[in-house]
C-alpha cells in the first residue's frame, strides 16, 4: 500500500466551502461512542477493533466494502428495548431497517418480536424460525397472496392500512376459516422527523386511514362488523429519526380520544394500542437521541394520562423500533481509492462502494462522520467529501468530513451508523454487487449476509 502525501486541503473557517460541518474535531483519531458500535476502540498500533478483531483482519478476511455489525451491541440495544418495556408491553423490532435470518434468531432468543411488510420479510421470519403469532404484518399494498400466507402461517397481527384492505383480509380469513387479528392503522395528523414536528399537510400520504373527518371511526365500525376479523387495537406511526416526544403525545391523545369514541359508540375497550417506531439515532456527534428506558417511560405515562383522562382501562402498548436497534450497531468498512483535491474547495475520496451500499446520504441529504481506521493519523485535517464509485455525481456517501491530510489509496476508513435502511436499502446499480454484511462477536466473523457475486447478477439475467 502507497502511502503518497496530499495536499491537506482548505482547513480555516474563512475559506471554508458552505457545508453541514463546524471546525475540524479536535481528535480525528478519536471514536465518539455515541455513533460506534459498543465494542469499537482502537488497538495499540491504532487500528479499530470490533468484537475483538481488527480492521484489517476483518477487510483481508471479507473484503471491503462490508457491512461489520457488533452482534454484542445489537444484542444488548434489543435487550434494552425488551426490558425498558416490560412485560405488559410488546417491542417488535421493524425488520425494513435490516433484515436476516441471524438477526430474526437473534431477536427470537432475546424476547423481541417482528414487524414484516413483505412477503419477501415474511419468509425470512418464518424460515429463521419465528414464532409467526409474534409476527405483525405491515404494508399500505399487501397482495392477496402476501394476506394469504400471512394469515395461513398464522401472524400475530395485520395492521389493515385502508378501507379495501380491511374487507380483503376479512374475506380471505373467512374464507380460510380463521379470525384474524387486525390493528387499524390511523394517521393522526401528526408528521414528526428529528427536530421537524409538522402539524398539518400530513394526511397527504399514501399510508394508514385519517382520523380527521370520522374516516378512522368508520374503518373500525366495518371491522367490527365483519366475521373475519378480530379488531384488537388502533396503531400509529408518526415519522422517523425523532427525537422529540412531543409528536407521540399528541398522537396518544388522538388515538386514546379514538379508543374512547370506540367505546362509547360500540361499548367495546380495544385492548392494545401501537404507536410505531421512528426512535431517532446519533449519525454524527450532533445528535443526542434518548435511551430505551426514558422513551418507554415518556410513553407509558403519556398513554396512561390520556386513559385516566377518558376514564378508558389502560391497553396493552406496542413500538416498533428499527434503526434505534440495529442503526447504531454496525459501520460501513471502505478501501479508499482515488484521491482529488480541489483548490479552494474540498478533496474527493472515493471508495470502493457508494450510493449502492448507502442511499441515505442522496435520498434525504442524511449526514454521516466517517474515521480512518486502518491506522492513527497527526496529519493536519482535510475537508473531504466521501464518493462511491457509481457514475452519478450524486454518489455521496459523506457529504462533509474531516479527514486527515495524509489519507492515502489503500488506507481503510469507515462510516458508523450504517446498520439500518443502508443494506436493506442496498441496489445493484451500475451492476455493483452488494457488499455482505459480517457479524463480529469474541474474536470471530461470521458472514451472515454473503457478498454478492457476479454469478448472482448473471443468473437473473435470461434473456
Ligand atoms: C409502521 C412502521 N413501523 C416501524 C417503522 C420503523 O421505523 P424506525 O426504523 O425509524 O424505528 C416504520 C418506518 O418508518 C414504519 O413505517
Ligand atoms: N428508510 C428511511 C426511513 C423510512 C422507514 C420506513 N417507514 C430511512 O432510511 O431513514
Amino acid at each position: 500500500m502507497s502511502r503518497s502525501a496530499h495536499p491537506a486541503g482548505p482547513r480555516h473557517a474563512d475559506v471554508l466551502p458552505e457545508g453541514h460541518y463546524s471546525a475540524p474535531p479536535a481528535d480525528l483519531n478519536a471514536l465518539d461512542p455515541k455513533v460506534w458500535a459498543q465494542t469499537v476502540s482502537r488497538d495499540d498500533q491504532g487500528v479499530v477493533t470490533v468484537g475483538g478483531i481488527d480492521v484489517k483482519t476483518i477487510a483481508e478476511q471479507h473484503g471491503t466494502p462490508a457491512y461489520i455489525l457488533d452482534e454484542a451491541d445489537f444484542r444488548a440495544r434489543a435487550r434494552a428495548w425488551r426490558s425498558a418495556f416490560g412485560a405488559d408491553a410488546d417491542v417488535f423490532y421493524a425488520g425494513k431497517a435490516f433484515l436476516s435470518r441471524a438477526v430474526v434468531r437473534w431477536l427470537h432468543e432475546e424476547g423481541l418480536n417482528l414487524d414484516v411488510c413483505s412477503g419477501g420479510e415474511l419468509a425470512t421470519a418464518l424460515s429463521a424460525g419465528m414464532p409467526a403469532d409474534r409476527i405483525a404484518f405491515h404494508g399500505n399494498n399487501k397482495s392477496k397472496e402476501e394476506i394469504d400466507r400471512a394469515i395461513r402461517a398464522g401472524v400475530g397481527r395485520i395492521v389493515l392500512d385502508s378501507f379495501q384492505e380491511i374487507v380483503r383480509v376479512a374475506h380471505i380469513a373467512q374464507s380460510l376459516g380463521r379470525r384474524q387479528r387486525v390493528q387499524i392503522r390511523v394517521t393522526v395528523g401528526v408528521e414528526a422527523h428529528t427536530h421537524e414536528f409538522i402539524a398539518t399537510a400530513h394526511e397527504d400520504q399514501k399510508f394508514g386511514i385519517p382520523l380527521a373527518g370520522g374516516q378512522a371511526a368508520e374503518a373500525v365500525r366495518r371491522a367490527l362488523q365483519l366475521d373475519g376479523l378480530e379488531l384488537i387495537g388502533i396503531h400509529s406511526h408518526i415519522g422517523s429519526q425523532i427525537f422529540d416526544m412531543s409528536g407521540f403525545e399528541v398522537a396518544a391523545h388522538r388515538v386514546v380520544g379514538l379508543l374512547k369514541d370506540i367505546r362509547d359508540e360500540h361499548g367495546v375497550e380495544l385492548p392494545e394500542i401501537d404507536l410505531g417506531g421512528g426512535l431517532g439515532i446519533a449519525y454524527t456527534s450532533d445528535d443526542d437521541p434518548r435511551e430505551p428506558h426514558e422513551i418507554a417511560k415518556a410513553l407509558t405515562e403519556i398513554v396512561t394520562r390520556e386513559c385516566e383522562a377518558a376514564r378508558l382501562r389502560t391497553p396493552r402498548i406496542s413500538v416498533e423500533p428499527g434503526r434505534a436497534i440495529v442503526g447504531p450497531t454496525a459501520f460501513t468498512l471502505y478501501e479508499v481509492g482515488t484521491i482529488k483535491p480541489l483548490d479552494g474547495l474540498r478533496t474527493y475520496v472515493s471508495v470502493d462502494g457508494g450510493m449502492s451500499d448507502n442511499i441515505r446520504t442522496a435520498l434525504y441529504d442524511a449526514e454521516y462522520s466517517v474515521a480512518l481506521v486502518s491506522r492513527t493519523s497527526d496529519a493536519e485535517p482535510m475537508l473531504a467529501r466521501v464518493v462511491g464509485k457509481h457514475c452519478e455525481s450524486g454518489d455521496i456517501v459523506v457529504k462533509d468530513a474531516f479527514l486527515p491530510g495524509d489519507l492515502a489509496p489503500g488506507d481503510l476508513i469507515a462510516v458508523p451508523a450504517t446498520g439500518a435502511y443502508c443494506r436493506s436499502m442496498a441496489s445493484n446499480y451500475n451492476h455493483v454487487l452488494r457488499p455482505p454484511v459480517v457479524a463480529v462477536h469474541e474474536g470471530e466473523a461470521r458472514v451472515i449476509v454473503r457478498r454478492e457475486t457476479e454469478e448472482d447478477l448473471l443468473r437473473l439475467d435470461v434473456g
